[in-house]
């Protein structure tokens, strides 16, 4: 393998900061311009965060679930800045009201609503104890943060879980971008290429470009290259063909949403690339902490699947031509071999008791 992984080249995509007046800031490096330009954004206004989770400048399942938590941070901050602090119901309505929201950015990642969840549960708590708005804003800021090193600690110890399945010099094939840039930081399947690239287990990475949005081609390829990890860049059309070709050790990617039974939301395509993985016996792994788990959604059928705009399907629309841009699909798990969680790695039957 050429040279030495370093991960600490990956820049942080998602964070809770304050600013020089110590008010929460979602600070947001915008990867709708990536790999071409690094501009960070720092956002007060919680309804620009949901902008921007829509948007896709920020994304990734768990990057998201932060996006989400800070952007109620941000609400909190405001409406205790306003004429209802006198009135802690009201204050408390309204955040509800946001929260709901921002739950609402976006469908298919359970890491949303659940870590808005998480927010206006301790925002709850906190007002049934007495404290006042401005206590309460102050306390969702702080779990932002909280939030965004589990997530990090949770993807190192997935990640170690990984590198242990995969053999040395492990060639890896991977679809869209469940890397750093999809998470805290480190990732979800590219936290398991960095494990085991830190031990110097890996040989290449290839990467679906992942159309029609890309995230192969601009995100995973790029921050692999960053990170000194091998990646060759494919079409979408040409992981049958590696498959084929019995190059690849091993499939890793990440998940949106994990059903109790094991079936596993992901990228678009990703179902494509477990039917030619098991048709060509690669072992198929799905990469997510125990917080994309679902547990209330008995199987993948009950996963809500985003539609996005046909635009980024097609930009120039044709006359009398429709376009169908479902942003998700829902691996089966009889086709999963197994899924790895910070706390292990786990049969997809055993997923539920695995969150237990
Ligand atoms: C580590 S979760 C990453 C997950 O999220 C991506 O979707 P999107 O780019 O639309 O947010 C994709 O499904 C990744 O596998």
């Amino acid at each position: 393998m050429a040279g030495k992984v370093d991960v600490s080249r990956l820049p942080r995509t998602v964070a809770l900061e304050r600013g020089a007046d110590g008010a929460p800031e979602l600070v947001l490096l915008d990867q709708r311009l990536l790999p071409a330009e690094e501009r960070t954004v720092r956002l007060r206004d919680w309804r620009a965060a949901v902008d921007a989770i829509r948007a896709l400048a920020v994304r990734g399942a768990p990057a998201i679930g932060v996006a989400g938590a800070a952007a109620v941070a941000l609400a909190a901050w405001e409406r205790a800045a306003g004429p209802e602090p006198a009135d802690a119901a009201a204050f408390l309505a309204g955040l509800e009201a946001d929260g709901a929201a921002i739950a609402q950015a976006r469908p298919t990642a359970v890491n949303l609503p659940w870590a808005v969840g998480r927010a206006l549960g301790e925002a709850r708590r906190l007002a049934a104890a007495g404290e006042p708005p401005r206590v309460v804003a102050e306390a969702l800021a702080d779990l932002a943060v909280e939030l965004a090193a589990a997530d990090e600690a949770a993807n190192r110890a997935l990640g170690a879980h990984g590198a242990a399945l995969l053999p040395c010099d492990a060639t890896i094939l991977t679809h869209c971008n469940a890397g750093s840039l999809a998470t805290a930081f480190y990732g979800t399947a590219l936290g398991v290429v960095y494990a085991a690239a830190e031990r110097g287990g890996v040989a290449r990475v290839f990467a679906d470009e992942t159309r029609p949005v890309g995230q192969g081609a601009r995100l995973t390829a790029w921050e692999l290259a960053r990170a000194g990890v091998p990646v060759t860049l494919i079409c979408d059309d040409m992981a049958a063909s590696l498959l084929a070709s019995g190059a690849v050790d091993a499939v890793v990617v990440g998940a949106d949403r994990v059903a109790a039974n094991g079936d596993a939301a992901n990228k678009i395509g990703t179902l494509g690339v477990a039917v030619l993985a098991d048709r060509y016996g690669v072992p198929f792994y799905v990469a997510a902490p125990t917080s994309t788990v679902d547990l209330a959604v008995p199987d993948g059928a009950a996963i809500p699947i985003e539609e996005r705009d046909p635009a980024e399907v097609l930009p120039a629309p044709i006359p009398g031509v429709d376009v169908w841009n479902p942003a998700f699909d829902v691996t089966p798990a009889g086709l999963i071999t197994a899924i790895i969680t910070e706390r292990g790695a786990f049969a997809p039957a055993d997923i539920a008791r695995a969150c237990a």
